[in-house]
């Protein structure tokens, strides 16, 4: 049968409580509340092969570890193995801390209520669970129970356990509390519901101090949250003696929104909550106890529950239950704390440069467009954030390249560079990994090996011809002075002499490599720093032209000599272009320039004439003034 035109006719509409006066939808959550792990009970059940011993055992621990104070660690009079796990627990010295309560669960039989109770004797703190289902529904499908009927195992089988437990001398050693769960809840009438809590409640006896836990699950969710708050709001206040009762929720996933239920059920005034690590349980799961903690935690409170390293969690949660933790699920998902486009990612890199440069205060308030929480916070790194693949931009680009190789590429070598890392990611139809793209930015511009040009030796000069001193000592920074470049490149492995000038290390450079037919022209220039200290290094970015070709290239040099970073920076850009428009050895693409080397060339050997300074302070230029003189000869 296909979907039915008129659903209505198999699924009515479910027929919420009337509670005009409803006070939860203008409370707030401010605390944590008692929470309850039940991965080991109700997501054990639910698992295709439930866990064996060892692997509760493994869990366990991490439960302990991550701050669980109260633990549903079995069923155990369904098999063998969660009895003996229980056993294990409380036999094994250590292994529980004085403060972890140890629950566990008996449908309501008296054979079944005494083994359970077998199961936990000897342990400091127990909390015993009844259930027995309240709605009509269940009553009549399942038990064929009047009212009445349910209502009195209810309290028979109360009283039993009170027997057996508080009541009985032999078990004196241990802390008892009682947990009776009406189960199918939010399906079954308020007003029964309350009627048979009261009864148990009498037939329990709790006091202030050792309060009886009404868990009210939602066994099928079948209703929006604020339906389900309104449930729980009526219970708490309709309740007698609220002051011995813990109300506790249970929801289930199966419309989606059991997150949002156990929170409005909180504001509603629910002071438990039981659920799983990432949302295991019955058909669509449990409520998600991650999620649940880290939406506390992003609004400001300390959920007492420690995730600051989630990845050992989720393998651990992987290997016991074998289902994997979806890529999306809230906090957990591997690519949730990840951007693969473009305008996403560039947001983000704002954020993180703005967070850098604003404060370094760990309590400076988290804002960073797109993620709701600081990775970090939860044991993952930054480098995850940004991934990039055939959807992203320059600023995803810039973000690994600065991650990963400290280059804070200009903005238009990132448009260069992003197009180049575009054309990669639609030829492989893939994400490209961050060690891809670094090596794709390595061999574009040429950072480890130059294909063709490879500088062997140089010295640059102060001109001091080319600008007189002024009388009365001012320094010689501050004078115009020419620079004149003589090295040796070498091309195709031929080693040239070279010399030229310029008004300062890059256009001496330039010119000095005109002779060889590479005559570029810079557009643009940047530089930075890498690292601080002895290791600091110098990252330099030229934009170049040449004369007759339309196109612009980007070289990048790195070097711990900041003159050295430029001049590699110029033969990267050389290199690019011999790459699309081959310079031969003796060929020259602008033969009009190299009339102008001719010049330079004449003119040099005119200064080398002079007497001119070949050592000492005047010759050998400081770094900074070195830098001086590249900023003001680019254009
Ligand atoms: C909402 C929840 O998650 S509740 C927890 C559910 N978890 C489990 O069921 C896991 C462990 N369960 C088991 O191992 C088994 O079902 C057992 C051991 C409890 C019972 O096994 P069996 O005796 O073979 O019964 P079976 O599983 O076939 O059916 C359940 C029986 O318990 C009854 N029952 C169901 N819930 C309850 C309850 N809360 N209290 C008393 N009896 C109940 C059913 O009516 C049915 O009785 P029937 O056989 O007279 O019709
Ligand atoms: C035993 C109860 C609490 C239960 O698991 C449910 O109703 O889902």
């Amino acid at each position: 049968m296909p979907m039915l035109k008129d659903p209505s006719t198999k699924y009515p509409s479910f027929k919420p409580l009337n509670l005009p006066n409803r006070q939860w939808p203008s409370k707030q959550l401010v605390k944590p509340p008692r929470w309850l792990a039940t991965d080991l009970r109700d997501g054990n059940q639910s698992l295709v092969d439930p866990m064996d011993g060892e692997q509760k055992f493994r869990y366990f621990q991490m439960l302990v570890q991550l701050g669980y104070k109260e633990i549903e660690v079995s069923f155990p009079s369904a098999s063998q193995t969660d009895f003996d796990f229980t056993r294990t627990l409380i036999e094994t010295p250590g292994i529980v801390p004085d403060d972890v309560w140890l629950q566990v669960l008996s449908p309501c039989r008296k054979d079944f209520i005494k083994r359970t109770v077998e199961s936990v004797k000897g342990s400091k703190k127990a909390i015993l669970h009844l259930y027995l289902a309240a709605s009509e529904c269940f009553r009549r499908v399942v038990f064929g129970f009047t009212k009445e009927e349910s209502l009195n195992l209810a309290v028979e089988c109360t009283k039993y356990a009170r027997s057996i437990t508080k009541d009985d001398p032999t078990t004196a050693g241990t802390e008892w509390i009682f947990e009776y769960s009406p189960e199918c809840f939010s399906d079954t009438d308020p007003e029964y519901i309350i009627q048979v809590c009261e009864a148990v409640k009498a037939a329990w006896g709790p006091t202030e101090s050792s309060p009886i836990i009404f868990n009210l699950p939602a066994t099928v969710e079948m209703s929006t949250p604020n339906v389900y708050a309104d449930q729980i709001e009526y219970f708490c206040t309709h309740i007698s003696e609220r002051n011995k009762v813990c109300v506790s929720v249970h929801p289930h996933n199966d419309r989606g929104c059991a997150v949002a239920a156990a929170e409005l059920a909180q504001m509603a005034g629910a002071d438990r909550v039981e659920g799983v690590l990432f949302g295991n349980g019955e058909r669509t799961g449990n409520v998600d106890l991650v999620t649940l903690a880290l939406n506390l935690y992003t609004q400001g409170v300390n959920p007492h529950i420690d995730f600051s390293d989630l990845t050992p969690v989720i393998n651990i949660v992987e290997e016991c239950t074998k289902i994997p933790v979806h890529h999306r699920a809230p906090y957990g998902g591997q690519l949730v704390v990840s951007a693969f486009s473009g305008s996403h990612q560039d947001a983000i890199k704002k954020g993180f440069m703005e967070r850098n440069t604003k404060s370094q205060d760990s309590d400076y308030l988290w804002q960073v467009p797109y993620l709701p929480l600081d990775p970090r916070d939860i044991g993952r790194t930054y480098e995850a954030v940004i991934r990039v693949n055939s959807q992203s931009g320059k600023g995803g680009v810039a973000w690994v390249i600065l991650q990963h190789l400290e280059l804070d590429l200009p903005r238009a070598l990132q448009q260069a560079f992003s197009k180049i890392v575009q054309k990669e990611a639609d030829r492989v139809s893939r994400e490209l990994a961050p060690r891809e793209i670094t090596a794709l930015f390595e061999r574009t511009y040429h950072i480890h090996e130059n294909p063709k040009f490879f500088l062997v030796d140089y010295h640059i000069q102060a001109d001091r011809s080319s600008s007189p001193a002024p009388r009365g000592g001012k320094s010689l920074v501050t004078r115009d002075l020419k620079r004149w470049f003589d090295g040796v490149v070498s091309v195709d492995g031929i080693e040239h002499h070279v010399k030229g000038t310029g008004t300062g290390p890059i256009s001496s450079f330039a010119n000095s490599l005109r002779p060889l037919g590479v005559d570029l022209d810079v557009v643009d220039y940047k530089e930075h720093s890498i690292g601080r200290g002895r290791d600091v290094k110098a990252a330099t970015y030229i934009e170049c032209t040449a004369a007759g070709i339309k196109d612009k290239v980007w070289g990048v040099g790195v070097h711990e000599d900041v003159v050295q970073a430029s001049l590699l920076a110029l033969l990267s850009c050389a290199a690019s272009f011999d790459e699309v428009h081959p310079i031969s050895s003796n060929g020259s693409i602008t033969p009009k320039r190299i009339k102008n080397v001719d010049n330079i060339t004449t003119k040099l050997e005119a200064l080398q004439a002079e007497p001119g300074p070949k050592s000492g302070p005047d010759a050998v230029m400081s770094l900074d003034s070195h830098l001086n003189g590249h900023r003001a000869s680019v254009r």
